[in-house]
């Protein structure tokens, strides 16, 4: 009998010359022949092949397996995906910081400040869910939250990572979706009730600044006799005539102009006004270094809604520029870019902007033009109709005689003008006594006194 050469050793396995000229000849019968040879004759080798077939036996299966698992996911399962730079993302964080019925062991805290009614601010802390899964049950539904952080990828226009949260749930409660979500935004909504809420710009968007603030009462600011309610009365036939504008082609955009001398209450005034309007402000620097024109109209084109857009203090921003022209200057925003702005406000809602300036004068005519200021005003320092107001808003209508005789003093003391900053420090510091403030009214003489 031949036999394979004697470099096989032990556990080699030896099949018989005869064994392989049984088969037809074939590869295939070759093949078979010698498994049938390797699996009766060599007890290793058998069971090697055993393992090797137990092996491919199971990751068919583990394959199949995870076919099946992707196909039932895809058709059992729902998932909802909230990347970060969705409104609805910060709304159903909130949500879920005051969801009972959740389980989560990764959290993260949000430290706020809320203004109470009387004015106080209390710190509260809010347990949100951190990156992580999470499960929760809503309205009878299990869901899955992942809140996933993209460790490579950062949001370039205010450098923090991209963020999502995907939801799943099973298909047949996908409709929880929608009103998981609408209770979230409902809820986020409520606690900006009867409150202003500043914007600021962050990179490319608009990011709430602080917590909403408590409205300022419009009656709490004091200006000379009619200004207010001809400013207000102006505001509110504009929002209301967002048809005549729309049918005559006319872009609905009104701006206003609030000039004059500094602590004269113009920002307090626009303050109470988007109360009043119920309205929320969005505030641009526009002497913010890394504001370029492109992002100035981007953010311009994206207010959020019922919002006053205020620039403040326009004449700085371009007269620093101009003095340090050749240098180059810090801000990234030119005049012209303001202007386009301005006149590119592409947007189908109304557009209210208001902007301040104690520099009237330096202003390039090219911004008062109408179409981009259309109404122009001066808030000047307090008349004697303002601090008659004003003395009686801080003691009381009942010390109408103290009244007199303080706009006496104030008469024959030949004081200058003062600014209604100025009146409020004087009243603020005697605030339980109208006598103490008449006997100090010299110190308006100082417009830079510090009590
Ligand atoms: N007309 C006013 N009525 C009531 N309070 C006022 C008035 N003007 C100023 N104040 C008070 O003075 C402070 C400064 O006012 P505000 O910032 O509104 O002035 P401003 O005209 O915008 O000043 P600036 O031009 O320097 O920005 C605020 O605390 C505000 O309450």
């Amino acid at each position: 009998m031949n036999s394979l050469p004697a470099t096989a050793n032990s556990n080699t396995p030896v099949v018989s010359l005869e064994k392989l000229k049984e088969t037809d000849g074939s590869f295939k019968g070759m093949a078979s022949g010698l498994l049938e040879d390797v699996m009766k004759g060599n007890p290793y080798f058998a069971a090697g092949g055993g393992l090797m077939l137990l092996g491919t036996g199971l990751a068919l299966l583990k394959s199949g397996i995870t076919r099946v698992s992707g196909l039932a996911y895809r058709q059992m399962l729902v998932d909802l995906e909230i990347p970060s730079k969705d409104k609805s993302y910060l709304w159903f964080l909130e949500w879920m910081s005051q969801y009972k019925h959740r389980s989560s062991r990764h959290l993260s805290v949000e430290t706020n400040y809320t203004q109470h009614n009387n004015g106080s601010i209390s710190t509260s802390f809010s347990l949100v869910p951190g990156p992580g899964k999470h499960l929760i049950k809503y309205e009878g539904a299990w869901m899955l939250i992942n809140r996933e952080r993209s460790g490579k990828l950062l949001d370039m226009t205010n450098g923090t990572p991209f963020e999502t949260i995907t939801l799943t749930t099973l298909y047949r409660d996908r409709n929880k979706f929608p009103s998981l979500l609408e209770e979230a935004k409902r809820m986020a909504l409520k606690t900006r009730e009867g409150k202003t809420v500043i914007y600021t710009s962050w990179g490319q968007e608009w990011r709430p600044f602080g917590q909403p603030r408590m409205k300022r009462l419009i009656d709490s600011v004091v200006l000379d006799k009619g200004i207010k309610e001809s400013i207000i009365d102006d505001v509110q036939d504009f929002l209301t005539s967002g048809q005549w504008y729309h049918d005559r082609g006319i872009p609905y955009r009104r701006g206003y102009l609030l000039y004059g001398p500094p602590g004269s209450g113009k920002t307090s005034f626009i303050q109470s006004l988007a109360g009043y309007l119920d309205y929320n402000i969005c505030i641009l620097n526009l002497s913010e270094t890394n504001l370029t024109d492109d992002r100035l109209n981007y953010l311009m084109n994206h207010i959020p809604e019922r919002s006053i857009l205020l620039l403040e203090d326009v004449d700085a921003a371009f007269n620093k520029r101009s003095q340090t022209d050749e240098k180059g200057y810090s801000s990234g925003v030119t005049f012209s870019g303001l202007l386009n702005a301005l006149d590119g406000v592409a947007s189908a809602e109304e557009m209210l902007t208001f902007m301040t300036s104690n520099h009237p004068e330096r202003l390039d005519p090219a911004l008062l033009r109408p179409g981009r200021v259309d109404y122009k005003v001066l808030i000047d320092n307090a008349s004697i109709y303002q601090i008659e107001r004003m003395f009686l808003r801080f003691y009381g209508e009942t010390h109408r005689e103290l009244c007199d005789e303080f706009l006496e003093q104030f008469k024959t003391l030949g004081l200058p003008t003062v600014s209604a900053a100025q009146l409020q420090g004087l009243f603020v510091y005697n605030k339980r006594d109208p006598k103490k403030a008449i006997e100090m009214v010299e110190v308006l003489k100082q417009p830079n006194h510090v009590f």
